[in-house]
């Protein structure tokens, strides 16, 4: 809920925030600019008669003497019967060059104001900075809520490449953008009325003027007293009037000086509302304070790059959550289906389990897991269908549901029944509906009937489910589907280097570029975007299933590279591995936020064996910051299978590798992977120590003998594999 509230606000005003921000950006170079040109005399040492007097003696028609608040000195003056306006060093009187106001700022600062549509603009923009709070506390408490609290709110961040650059921006930028923010909206409110009119009251003007000459403005005692840095405005007496005074505004009040005794005639402080509002002012404008005014701008240069990683996470979200069509409102329903899903396959199953029900009379609501209620007033029973990722976590649309269920009142409990479904090849078969179901179980919610896993979307499996299902709800109920094949697009082999040719278990790294053939469906093939640690499936012929290999390489990269090892019977590694460069294959892009190292500067302790190594590579390749990577890799012969050889010591030359251990089985000291890792104990546990995190990626055995192993090495430290993995400092690619 709180997601869509932030989410909504921001993709309606994204292009007025991002107006505002621009335009703020700019002009926070202003006070910069200003205090770079202003001569600004030490405290104490010019008095605002001697400066006043110096600019006289150079411009006998001064008029006024205004400072900005960067503390540059404008003379206004009059020659030759026409005004001019000069910037000058208030310690000599010398004019420094004329002082022509920018029409470019002035312009850049009517938009930022009104978008250059006078009150009604304004009233925008105030309304666009009450957003812009809005947005700021709202990121802060979805980061908060995502990192597992306030203490965790600085720790590296996982997910996609846009949400990790969203989420980083924010954190460093949102207390430049709060301030910026609540200032300018205060600022509206004053305008508009709605807090107290801070506008600076002048004192009366003096009734009697002494008579006599004036004297000059350099003998005025009032000014003598008053040092120039206070002075904001001076304004000369018109020559002509006998009766008119010296009117000075200082940053102690506002008051007159007589012209002919030099004596302050009237002074008054200013009120409250106009002092906080002075304030509020520097603090929004980083007048007189550049250096403030330079960081807010900088702030506000991260809004577009927020508006536009924001609106494209909202619309991949958007894309892997199918319409639910026909479903009816939580609050109506008998029947409620909640999906776990991330490759949307398990949506078409509900979807069809939604149909059949709604046919047979049912009033059926379709949600995701995250979107269970406290509540369903109406409803009878409960369905959860999910998928299972990782080591048997939750896929994304269920990542809330168990914290959800804590929240559901004990009178609310439904009678339910878990449908799971996944991939027996993977070593926690069907896992998250497990611990979905025993959750449930152990809450005490009654079971309307016993669990069931699908393996690999098997249709037949699902449709015994559902004959098991009609009896139990006492109808008949037939439910057919076939899962839909995801949309793949041709991918051209470019490149294929082999490896272990002659051993009974060749591994190939192949590389991909998306072909020029016309789709089926009219389109220009293209690949989404990827990065290394996702996930390419590939439809092997004469299949409907996809099989799943890992990315070693990111779209910038202009290939799709995997490692692919021959496995005995194996259709698709079979299929891929007798492909010759410009062959084609059917393919589409999983993302896998999940299994990507941490940005910041911790260590990444990377350990893979075989194929393992291909995202291990892909996040090596990338490291540009030289984040301190480790790498532990297995293989069987340095001569036949040191897969990435060359790449790889490039990158511990150019330090993207700080270190590299390999381990090879079939030679004649056989060492596997995790002997590396006991001999490598102590750095590890000083890596561990100094928040280092831990990717694995390779075959099931390997990464559970590496678990015993780092927990081993792991336990003087009082930690295991259990507590990083929940800290999201443990992450498995395990097949
Ligand atoms: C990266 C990845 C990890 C997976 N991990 C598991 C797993 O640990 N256990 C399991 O039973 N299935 C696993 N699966 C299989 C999926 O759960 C299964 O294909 C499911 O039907 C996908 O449903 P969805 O398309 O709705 O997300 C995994 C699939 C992928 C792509």
């Amino acid at each position: 809920m709180l997601r869509k509230l932030h989410t909504l606000p921001a993709l309606v005003v994204s292009v007025l925030v991002m107006v505002l921000a621009v335009t703020g950006a700019i002009m926070s170079l202003h006070p910069a600019l200003e205090h770079h040109q202003a001569v600004l005399p030490d405290d104490g040492q010019l008095s605002v008669a001697r400066a006043a007097q110096n600019i006289v003696a150079q411009y006998p028609g001064t008029d006024q003497i205004k400072r900005t608040a960067s503390g540059s000195t404008i003379v206004y003056f009059t020659r030759n019967g026409q005004p001019d306006a000069v910037l000058v060093n208030p310690v000599t009187g010398d004019g420094i060059e004329p002082y022509r106001p920018s029409a470019f700022f002035r312009w850049v600062k009517d938009l930022h104001r009104s978008f250059l549509s006078g009150d009604a603009g304004r009233g925008v923009a105030g309304l666009s900075a009450a957003v812009l709070v809005f947005l700021c506390l709202s990121g802060v408490w979805l980061l908060v809520k995502r990192m597992g609290g306030w203490r965790n709110l600085m720790r590296p961040i996982r997910g996609s490449a846009g949400q990790r650059l969203h989420s980083q921006l924010g954190r460093i930028a949102v207390l430049a953008l709060l301030l910026s923010a609540v200032t300018g909206g205060y600022m509206s409110a004053v305008r508009f009325g709605l807090l107290p009119d801070a506008s600076l009251s002048e004192p009366p003007f003096p009734s009697r003027v002494s008579d006599g000459n004036r004297a000059p403005v350099g003998d005025l005692a009032a000014l003598q007293r008053m040092d120039f840095n206070q002075l904001q405005d001076l304004v000369f007496p018109y020559p002509d009037d006998p009766q008119d005074v010296y009117s000075i505004t200082t940053t102690a009040g506002t008051g007159y000086v007589d012209p002919v005794t030099g004596s302050l005639m009237r002074f008054e402080e200013p009120p409250l509302p106009s002092s906080v509002y002075a304030l509020i002012y520097r603090l929004h404008t980083g007048e007189g304070l550049w250096w403030l005014g330079l960081l807010l701008g900088f702030g506000a240069l991260t809004v577009p790059v927020l508006s536009m990683t924001g609106a494209f996470t909202w619309w991949r979200r958007r894309r892997a959550h199918p319409k639910r069509p026909n479903s009816t409102a939580a609050q109506e329903a008998d029947t409620i289906i909640l999906v776990g899903s991330q490759g949307n396959t398990t949506w078409g199953f509900a979807g069809t389990l939604q149909a059949s029900l709604a046919q047979a009379g049912y009033r059926v609501h379709l949600s995701t897991m995250n979107g269970l209620q406290p509540g369903y007033p109406n409803a009878q029973r409960l369905f959860l269908l999910t998928a299972t990722y990782g080591d048997g976590d939750a896929p994304d649309s269920a990542s809330e549901f168990l914290k959800r269920l804590d929240k559901v009142p004990e009178h609310r409990r439904l009678p339910y029944a878990v449908l799971g479904f996944g991939d027996r090849q993977f070593p926690n078969f069907c896992q998250y509906a497990r611990t979905v179901d025993d959750a449930l179980s152990s809450k005490g919610w009654p079971q309307l009937m016993a669990p069931e896993w699908i393996d690999r979307q098997n249709s037949q499996a699902f449709s015994r489910w559902g004959s098991r299902l009609g009896l139990a709800l006492g109808i008949g109920l037939e439910l057919t589907h076939t899962a839909v094949r995801p949309p793949t697009r041709p991918m051209t082999l470019i490149e294929r280097e082999d490896y272990g040719e002659d051993s009974d278990a060749p591994i190939s790294v192949l590389r991909f570029r998306p072909s020029d053939r016309i789709t089926p469906s009219g389109d220009r093939s293209r690949s989404g975007t990827f990065e290394a640690g996702d996930l390419m499936g590939i439809v092997p012929p004469g299949s409907e299933l996809p099989r799943y290999y890992s990315l070693a390489s990111s779209t910038e990269d202009g290939v799709a590279e995997i490692c692919v090892r021959k496995h005995e019977h194996g259709l698709c590694s079979g299929h891929l591995l007798q492909l010759a460069v410009g062959d084609t294959v059917e393919s589409f892009i999983q993302h896998n936020p999940q299994f990507r190292p941490a940005t910041g500067k911790s260590p990444v302790v990377l350990i893979g064996a075989g194929t393992g190594i291909g995202p291990l590579a892909g996040f090596i390749r990338r490291n540009r910051s030289h984040q301190p990577m480790y790498l532990y890799w297995g293989g069987r012969n340095p001569q036949s299978d040191f897969l990435y050889r060359d790449a790889l010591h490039d990158y511990l030359a150019d330090r993207r590798l700080h270190a590299l251990n390999t381990a090879f089985s079939r030679t004649q000291q056989a060492c596997y992977v995790q002997d590396k890792l006991h001999a490598d104990a102590s750095r590890l546990r000083d890596l561990m120590t100094s928040g280092g995190q831990i990717l694995v990626c390779g075959g099931r055995d390997m990464a559970s003998g590496v678990m015993e192993a780092l927990d081993d090495i792991l336990a003087p430290l009082d930690v295991d594999v259990r507590t990083l993995k929940a800290q999201g400092r443990y992450l498995e690619d395990v097949y």
